[in-house]
């Protein structure tokens, strides 16, 4: 963990047809931080993580990564909005965990973790297996290297995406609600393995959950957002034990 600037949103709106969902909002994400965003349904938690992975572009406002911009980049000497080319190799640096797995389904454990690894940062096969022997291993699941995700449990599928996720080595992980879709017997699993890699590698995590007692444990920084914006962010001591803000009172009053 260097401290480093990693992620930097400046002024960034984003809307959907007349609904302000982000409304110029500026944070920044250092290197090796474990950040986590709350706030009620529908405050754009989501909709950041979204940006991040380009699966959404902001109507306005700049993200950069990596010291790197994710929705602009120079061209001819004027900033223009940011090709599928420059894109591709700036989410290289991003890993995404998602509430529903997401996994290929016609395939394997290992060829889902070595996939990418394969086709997108050029390593061998042997190199991506080695990779993905030791990502199975942190993740419990090293016998299951040969079945499909469908002969797996929810939790074990997770914990796969969670293996595929990190087999790109990503500067930053993004978690989006990932245990919102399992059984509740299933959880403690994939939030054990994700304490796991928050105490032990040096990843950047950014993280929208509704398990507070796991946000309390992993996050040093927790956002609170309300309607698209921050309204008050610090530790986990001072958000959750006392908020500054009647607004995040009421909403973990709700959910704690
Ligand atoms: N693709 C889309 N098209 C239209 N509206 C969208 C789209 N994606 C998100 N929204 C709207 O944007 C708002 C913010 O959604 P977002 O999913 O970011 O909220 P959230 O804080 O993550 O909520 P939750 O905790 O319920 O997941 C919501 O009103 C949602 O309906």
């Amino acid at each position: 963990m260097d401290g480093s600037e990693l992620i930097r949103f400046d002024a960034v709106t984003k809307r959907f047809g007349g609904n302000t969902v982000l409304d110029s909002l500026d944070f920044t994400v250092s290197s090796g931080r474990h950040v986590t965003l709350i706030g009620p349904s529908g405050s754009g938690k989501t909709t950041i993580l979204r940006l991040l992975m380009t699966l959404a572009r902001p109507d306005e406002g700049t993200i950069r990564v990596g010291g790197e911009c994710l929705t602009h980049e120079e061209r001819g000497g004027k900033l223009v909005p940011a090709g599928e080319k420059h894109v591709r190799e700036v989410r290289k640096n991003i890993g995404m965990v998602f509430q529903q797995f997401n996994l290929f389904p016609n395939m394997k454990v290992m060829r889902n973790i070595t996939e990418a690894p394969v086709h997108v940062l050029g390593l061998s096969a042997d190199e991506a297996e080695e990779r993905a022997r030791g990502l199975l291993e942190l993740v419990g699941l090293t016998e299951h290297a040969d079945k499909f995700p469908t002969q797996l449990s929810g939790g074990q599928q997770q914990r796969v995406a969670i293996a595929r996720a990190l087999a790109m080595r990503p500067q930053v992980l993004l978690l989006d609600e990932v245990t919102s879709a399992l059984d509740p017997e299933l959880v403690a699993g994939v939030l054990d393995v994700l304490r796991d890699i928050a105490h032990t590698t040096d990843i950047t995590m950014l993280c929208v959950t509704h398990e507070m007692s796991f946000a309390r444990d992993i996050s040093d920084d927790v956002l609170m957002f309300d309607a698209g914006r921050v309204i008050e962010s610090g530790p986990p001591q001072k958000i959750f034990n006392d908020p500054d803000q009647e607004r995040t009172r009421q909403f973990l009053s709700a959910v704690l």
